[in-house]
């Protein structure tokens, strides 16, 4: 735990800086078209170094998001020397006097990523930045990490530089409308192990996230909120708002991007997490495995749109039925019933 915990504060830093500083030239977008940026790459290398670094008697396998093939193409060459640069500042700093890093190490590094995980072993499970399109838009994002072990997800970390560290109480709480990382309260890590509980914390400093979260539920439907992505193309908002209208939910939806969302249903700032994609699209375990322990562990439940449990070890990918829903106990089950109920209604 005390590893990942330091693994995603260095990585937090790295991209705060970057945040500050990003430039148009900085982002390409992948084959899916979905962005990707100097920070993302210099994230996931940092924190394979920073856990190799910590645990160097130990396999080390991990499945995450990057990869390196677009920095050797020659397009990339810019892009590379700026990564190692940053990486290079900010172990300068943990590690005075340290060699630096070459641009093949950090490319080598990123590589690590590479792993098919599986029901086998243990796994780190990374997303270097979960929602790239908040972290360019200067909203939410996350750096996600996850440890596998035997198929299920047993540590769970998010650092998340832009939340505030008190509950959101409307839309522009959220963090929405500009990067605050630094301001005074802002930036919340949360931590969970499985079996002992979901914490959070200052994201800055080192210490261990001390708030234990605990959900109360409740069948309050009229106070409630629920949470989605800030980003349409990535959740059927018209089907969400017919779920919110069958269980009474009459609150705004809080849109925000990232795994900040899985935090923030820990700790109470809205009651449910809702995420329906277009059909077809497949989800990648980097993108919910950390999260889902930290709602589990403070009393939340997750599941697909069928009820079925998240299997994380089925390789990097997650197998399931359209979505994917998290919530407190009571309100899960009545979220379950109305998605038959407005899936069989067809309207
Ligand atoms: N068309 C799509 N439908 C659903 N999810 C998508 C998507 N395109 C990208 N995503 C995923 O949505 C994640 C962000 O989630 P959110 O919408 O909650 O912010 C992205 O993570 P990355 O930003 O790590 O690539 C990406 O994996
Ligand atoms: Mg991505
Ligand atoms: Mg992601
Ligand atoms: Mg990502």
């Amino acid at each position: 735990m005390h590893s990942a915990l330091t693994a995603v504060r260095l990585a937090s830093k790295l991209c705060q800086r970057v945040q500050l500083q990003l430039k148009a030239g900085e982002k390409t977008d992948k084959a899916d078209e979905s962005p990707v940026t100097v920070a993302d790459y210099g994230a996931q290398a940092l924190v394979a170094w920073s856990l190799q670094r910590s645990l160097p008697n130990q396999p080390f396998s991990m499945v995450a998001e990057e990869d390196s093939v677009d920095l050797r193409q020659p397009e990339g060459a810019g892009m590379a020397a700026r990564i190692t640069a940053m990486v290079n500042e900010v172990v300068s700093q943990e590690e005075p006097g340290s060699q630096p890093l070459s641009e093949a190490d950090v490319l080598g590094l990123i590589d690590t990523g590479g792993s098919e995980g599986g029901s086998q072993g243990r796994h780190w499970v990374l997303d270097p930045i979960d929602g790239t399109r908040g972290f360019v838009g200067m909203r939410q994002y996350a750096v996600c990490l996850g440890l596998l072990d035997q198929g299920q997800v047993v540590v769970g970390v998010l650092g998340c530089p832009n939340l505030p560290g008190g509950q959101i109480q409307d839309e522009d709480g959220a963090g929405n409308s500009a990067a605050k990382a630094g301001t005074d309260g802002v930036g919340v890590i949360f931590a969970a192990q499985k079996g002992a509980g979901s914490y959070a914390g200052p994201l800055a400093g080192s210490a261990f996230p001390r708030d234990r979260l605990q959900l109360s539920d409740t069948q309050n439907f009229s106070q409630i909120r629920f949470m989605e992505s800030y980003e349409s193309k990535h959740s059927d908002f018209s089907f969400t708002a017919k779920l919110a209208a069958k269980l009474g939910v009459s609150r705004p939806a809080l849109r925000i991007d990232s795994q900040a969302k899985y935090g923030a249903l820990a700790r109470g700032d809205a009651a449910i997490n809702l995420r329906f994609p277009r059909p077809g699209y497949r989800e990648k375990i980097w993108d919910h495995a950390a999260g889902a322990l930290i709602v589990q562990e403070a009393g939340g439940v997750i599941s697909d749109a069928s009820g079925a449990p998240l299997d994380f070890g089925k390789g990097r990918w997650l197998d399931l039925d359209r979505g994917i829903v998290s919530a407190t106990p009571a309100v899960h089950a009545a979220l379950l019933q109305a998605i038959q109920e407005v899936s069989q209604s067809g309207d």
